[in-house]
């Protein structure tokens, strides 16, 4: 088991963006499943129609999810002409959705499934097609089933200047929620 970092010392965000995505007093310190999303994950059986990450999905964001270091998950895609709101940059709920996967990866590391039942985003910088751009996302605290998580979204670099910064309530579902799959 590993801690996951706490909102203060999170990397780029000063601390939670509202009193709904703050864990309330006597929330349990996120404890990461040995092996991680995939201990959950095994139980969708190799779906691949995932809007943000599946290798399916044709029209999707095609995310790479990538390591878990100290708590923090990280994965990246990179902004396709397809995804412009404005002319030359990327549409908002591109980034909403991408971010929306983010996290929801860092609940699952928890080693349940989980679906988004809030998610609060702030953008800071606009994000030009072409982008590469790269997701940090990790668990604040865990409140019965909702877990409390974190991320941001940078470009120019996975240290690059913050792009997005957002938080999000995911519920813990059992794995009967996603039957029958879609694909
Ligand atoms: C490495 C690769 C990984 C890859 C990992 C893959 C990442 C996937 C990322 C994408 C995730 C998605 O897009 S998921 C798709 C978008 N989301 C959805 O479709 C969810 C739709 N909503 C629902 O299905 C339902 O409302 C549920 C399951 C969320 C909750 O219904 P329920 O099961 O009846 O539970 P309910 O009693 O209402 O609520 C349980 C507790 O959660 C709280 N709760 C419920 N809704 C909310 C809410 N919106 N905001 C805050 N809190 C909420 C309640 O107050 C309660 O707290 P308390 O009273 O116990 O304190």
């Amino acid at each position: 088991m590993t801690s996951s970092p706490s909102a203060a010392s999170s990397p780029g965000r000063p601390g939670p963006a509202s009193p709904r995505t703050t864990p309330p007093p006597g929330a349990a310190t996120p404890e990461l499943a040995e092996g991680g999303a995939v201990v959950a994950l095994a139980s969708l059986a190799g779906f691949e129609g995932c809007f943000g990450c599946g290798t399916d999905a044709e029209n999707g964001l095609r995310i790479r999810h990538g390591g878990v270091v100290d708590g923090v998950m990280t994965c990246e895609f990179t902004v396709r002409k397809e995804h412009q709101g404005a002319p030359g940059f990327c549409h908002g709920g591109v980034l909403a959705t991408a971010m929306d996967e983010a996290l929801g990866g860092a609940a699952w590391l928890l080693g349940n499934r989980y679906v988004t039942g809030r998610l609060e985003t702030d953008y800071l910088a606009p994000v030009p097609v072409g982008a590469d751009v790269h997701l940090r996302a990790w668990c604040t605290g865990v409140d019965g089933r909702k877990a409390f998580v974190e991320g941001e979204a940078r470009t120019g670099g996975p240290d690059g200047p913050v792009a997005v910064r957002a938080a999000g309530v995911f519920i813990e579902v059992p794995q009967e929620h996603f039957v029958p799959q879609g694909s």
